[in-house]
């Protein structure tokens, strides 16, 4: 596309006028330019991309995209915001890629990565080509890439629904997280069914207050459906048991779906019932009522649940057919994951790294532990501080075994986090193992028949981020092993 064109897009009343280049690409990282990019400045938390205009020329950089002026041999654009520029440009150079497939996303502080598990169930079920995007991995049509981010830069972002289109990509599901509104970086997404989950506690390093964590997300909503297009209509999905959602339903001019199980919604669960094995509830959809009866596990299962059925009938599906894929879901990986090498008691790994979800968890483990809960928790580092003396609580509060240890301490020291964390639990009964390989080893070792141990932070990671180290890690295979020894040595 020339450069006059792609400028169009960002309906300036200020026409550009100068040379004209083919673009063969958008970056804003100078080490993937080549030739014919346009190179977008973006001013970062750790650099500044305007620092790299020079070496994206040198790379052949064909125009460059910037917040203040440049000396450069190209054209420079100069824009009030850089980020946003690169949203409408990424839409227009991949050809508004969203408007050609229904597009759901997914906000809240958990379970996003689940429900958008369960949606791509459905819809597979239904023989649909659909894409995903979220914390596990992108992935389009049959081909999965890893991704850094929950939600990627709208560069990344608008290519990879790009080659949904190309492939043929019916539906997209994609978790949306705050940081993605924030920043940005779904600007230019047009979506069908914005879902919300539920809003607690968790990164306030980035957000600061609750107030600007739930401002965040209420972009989401604020964002959707305020032309009534008659072939197009947009759903907002509101879990009705979330104070949050009074300020969404405010803020959004879509059709407000609302689901639930302690208010009312309407789409409603009751009756829930928890053992180890499953859990079963009867749910509520206007005058239909049906029984349903999941393999997974815990009432925070059920809400997940709830949203994707919303989810799954906002978008005309069958609710029998829909209630068919949800009741065949098995889990997803590193939620609520159990370990089975043939002890006698039952191990399982969780990506709980909130505080609501360590609690919702452990109570979860709670229903059906008869004896002892062994609890392996640890606390990111640099990430919110403040949830480490909670989680601690939280953990020796429902564990009768809390076991504190490492989990990802980035450039923190791992003894200063489980200190931050001590001080939540002063005089309280717990165990401080670091390494988190002895601490899993500890907990498996000690466990016996009705004893529970849960494993939670690092769900499905493979890696320990140890200072600017990448260290191969996975709850799972270290779980495996200890009960292997155990077993070995009886
Ligand atoms: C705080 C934050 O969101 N940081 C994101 C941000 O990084 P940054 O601001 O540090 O970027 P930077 O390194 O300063 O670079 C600035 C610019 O210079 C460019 N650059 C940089 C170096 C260079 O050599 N050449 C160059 O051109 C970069 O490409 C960039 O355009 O931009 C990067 C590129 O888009 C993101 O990968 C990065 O996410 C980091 C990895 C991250 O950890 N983010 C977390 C906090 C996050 O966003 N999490 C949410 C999920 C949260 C949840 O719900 O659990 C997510 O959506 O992932
Ligand atoms: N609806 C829910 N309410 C509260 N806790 C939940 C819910 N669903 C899942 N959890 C808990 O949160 C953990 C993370 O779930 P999930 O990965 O689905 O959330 P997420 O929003 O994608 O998290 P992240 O963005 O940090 O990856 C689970 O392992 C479980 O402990
Ligand atoms: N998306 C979350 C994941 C946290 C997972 C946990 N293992 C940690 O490293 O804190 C984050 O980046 O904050």
């Amino acid at each position: 596309m020339k450069l006059h064109k792609l400028l169009s897009y960002l309906h300036s009343l200020f026409t550009y006028e100068g040379e004209n280049p083919e673009i063969t690409s958008i970056e804003n990282d100078n080490r993937k330019v080549i030739d014919g990019s346009l190179f977008v400045c973006i001013k970062g938390y750790t650099v500044d991309g305007h620092d790299f205009a020079q070496l994206a020329v040198e790379h052949g950089a064909a125009a460059v995209i910037a917040e203040r002026p440049l000396d450069l041999d190209v054209p420079v654009i100069v824009v009030r915001d850089s980020s946003r520029a690169m949203a409408v440009l990424a839409d227009a150079f991949y050809g508004h890629p969203t408007q050609k497939m229904r597009l759901i996303g997914i906000t809240g502080t958990n379970g996003k990565t689940t429900t958008s598990h369960l949606l791509e169930k459905i819809f597979e079920d239904r023989h649909e080509k659909t894409g995903l995007i979220g914390t596990m991995y992108t992935k389009i049509a049959d081909t999965v890439y890893e991704t850094k981010n929950t939600t990627p830069d709208s560069v990344t972002l608008q290519k990879a629904f790009h080659e949904m289109a190309e492939a043929s990509v019916s539906t997209a599901i994609m978790e949306v997280s705050s940081h993605a509104l924030e920043l940005g970086r779904v600007h230019g997404c047009d979506y069908d069914i914005a879902v919300f989950t539920n809003l607690t506690q968790d990164h306030l390093d980035f957000h600061k207050t609750m107030d600007r964590y739930r401002q965040a997300k209420s972009l989401f909503f604020s964002q959707l459906g305020n032309a009534y297009i008659e072939n197009r209509p947009k759903y907002a999905v509101l879990n009705a048991d979330d104070e949050a959602t009074a300020d969404f339903i405010k803020a959004t001019a879509a059709t407000v779906v609302t689901y639930g199980i302690d208010n009312e919604a309407d789409i409603r669960a009751k009756d829930i019932k928890i053992d180890a094995n499953g859990t079963s509830f009867t749910l509520t959809a206007g005058k239909e009522e049906r029984y349903i009866q999941l393999k997974l596990i815990g009432k925070f299962s059920v809400y997940n649940v709830l949203s994707a059925i919303s989810a799954a009938l906002c978008a005309g599906n069958d609710l029998d057919e829909t209630i068919r894929s949800i009741e065949d879901i098995k889990g997803v990986a590193g939620r609520f994951e159990l370990i089975s090498a043939n002890q006698d008691f039952p191990v399982i790994v969780d990506y709980a790294h909130t505080p609501d979800s360590l609690e919702n968890v452990l109570k979860t483990v709670g229903e059906f532990a008869r004896k002892k809960i062994y609890v392996i928790v640890g606390c990111g580092g640099d990430r919110d501080k403040t949830k480490r003396p909670i989680m601690a609580q939280i953990a020796c509060s429902l564990a009768t075994d809390p076991i504190f240890t490492s989990d990802n301490p980035r450039s923190e020291d791992a003894a200063q986090i489980l200190r931050d964390m001590e001080a939540g639990v002063v005089g309280k009964e717990y165990t401080v193992i670091e390494d988190r390989r002895q601490a899993i080893a500890y907990a498996v070792s000690k466990a016996e028949e009705g004893d529970v141990v849960l494993i939670a932070g690092k769900g499905h990671e493979t890696y320990q981020l140890v200072g600017d180290e990448v260290l191969h890690f996975d709850d799972r295979e270290e779980a495996e092993k200890a009960i292997q020894s155990r077993l070995g040595s009886v």
